[in-house]
């Protein structure tokens, strides 16, 4: 009994590699390696290449692992070039995900687990947002996402199959014992560049709209260390393999940090000051995300142990430190 992990060679999907074989399961990781490293896969798992997509290669995975859950973090993962590749986001996220859902009801997959995102509530305003609040994607990544979010729910009511979507809201930080970290190259998220820019392999940062409204007109979101969205996960996985039903569950602390406060503390934990530059607004960016993750917290009895922004910082700089290490 195997759990398949799509993306497993990513920046998430490798620390749920990790979370999974230090609970002593088997797994299987299928990825096409477009943004992930196969030094990032722990090598406990096994590591085959190719496309979600392949339905004949994910069947006879599922078949010769005896795979009965599939926890689903493969994609295209950046909002601003959704907007200008729509049909590439479409394509690789929604209609590839119809393919693997299709794949594992063939094959009898029992459990799904899908990377979903806070990018689906769009516009949410200041307050933190449940998973009835209104879904309103800005960006065609936030739509690719509840787009497949739709199919799972559908897929699951016309087959012996369950599933958790879970919404991450900004995932940040590192394995706290380094094994592994965010390796993207040309990376774009906040915490990442900004980290970068502490360590000087950055000449600076530009901060994305400071006429947004919020308290000091930069973007808010939640920032959630990549460990604790991890034990989401495997709680998940328990959750349903004790026979719990479907559920969709936002993954976040509930408190805001804008884009000025962010990178004080990068300053602050660092040590040292770095450029910053005042830019205008990305596209598809929504003014403020924050998560009210109540469900996650009673469904599933997700106990966050890493909720602090100088910890997930402090992690992001380790782990850059040992990226420039190993590439020195
Ligand atoms: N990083 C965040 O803050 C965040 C927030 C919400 C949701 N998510 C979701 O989490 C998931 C993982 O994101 P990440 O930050 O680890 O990104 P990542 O780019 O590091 O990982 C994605 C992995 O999927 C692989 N992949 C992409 N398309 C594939 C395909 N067609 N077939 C096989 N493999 C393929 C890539 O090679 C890569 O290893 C994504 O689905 C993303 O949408 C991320
Ligand atoms: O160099 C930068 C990078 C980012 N930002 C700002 O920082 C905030 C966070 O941006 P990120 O790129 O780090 O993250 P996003 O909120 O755009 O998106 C991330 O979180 C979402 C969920 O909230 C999605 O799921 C998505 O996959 C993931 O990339 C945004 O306001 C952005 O404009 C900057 O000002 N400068």
């Amino acid at each position: 009994m195997s759990v398949l992990v799509t993306g497993g060679a990513g920046y998430i999907g490798s620390h749920m590699v990790l979370g999974l074989a230090d609970r002593g399961e088997s797994v299987v990781v299928l990825d096409n390696l477009v943004t992930g490293f196969d030094w990032l896969v722990s090598p406990q798992a096994v590591l085959v290449q190719g496309d979600i997509a392949d339905q004949a290669l994910v069947g006879r995975l599922i078949a010769e692992h005896g795979v009965e859950t599939i926890v689903h973090f493969a994609g295209s993962v950046v909002v601003p070039d959704s907007v200008s590749d729509p049909l590439g986001y479409y394509l690789n996220n929604t209609v590839k995900t119809r393919d693997l859902i299709a794949a594992a009801v063939a094959g009898g997959v029992k459990q799904f687990i899908f990377s979903s995102t806070a990018a689906v509530y769009g516009m949410a305003g200041l307050e933190p947002v449940s998973e009835d609040s209104l879904l309103q994607p800005q960006s065609p990544y936030g739509r690719s996402k509840l787009m497949s979010e739709m199919m799972l729910e559908d897929a699951a009511k016309a087959h012996p199959l369950r599933y958790a979507a879970l919404r991450y809201f900004n995932v940040a930080g590192g394995d706290p014992s380094g094994r592994s970290g965010q390796a993207t190259k040309g990376a774009t998220h906040l915490i990442k560049v900004a980290v970068e820019t502490a360590l000087g392999r950055r000449a600076a940062i530009e901060v994305f709209g400071d006429d947004y409204p919020t308290p000091d007109g930069t973007a808010v979101r939640d920032y959630i260390h990549v460990t604790d969205l991890i034990a989401a996960h495997l709680a998940a996985l328990d959750h349903l393999r004790n026979g719990g039903d479907s559920l969709v569950a936002n993954v976040g602390y509930g408190r805001g940090y804008s884009v000025r406060e962010v990178l004080d503390v990068v300053r602050r934990v660092h040590g040292t000051d770095f450029e910053i530059r005042q830019g205008g607004r990305r596209p598809g960016d929504p003014a403020s995300i924050v998560a009210n993750a109540d469900r996650a917290r009673t469904l599933l009895g997700w106990a966050p142990a890493h909720d602090d922004l100088e910890q997930i910082v402090g992690h992001a700089i380790a782990w850059e430190r040992h990226l420039m290490r190993r590439n020195a």
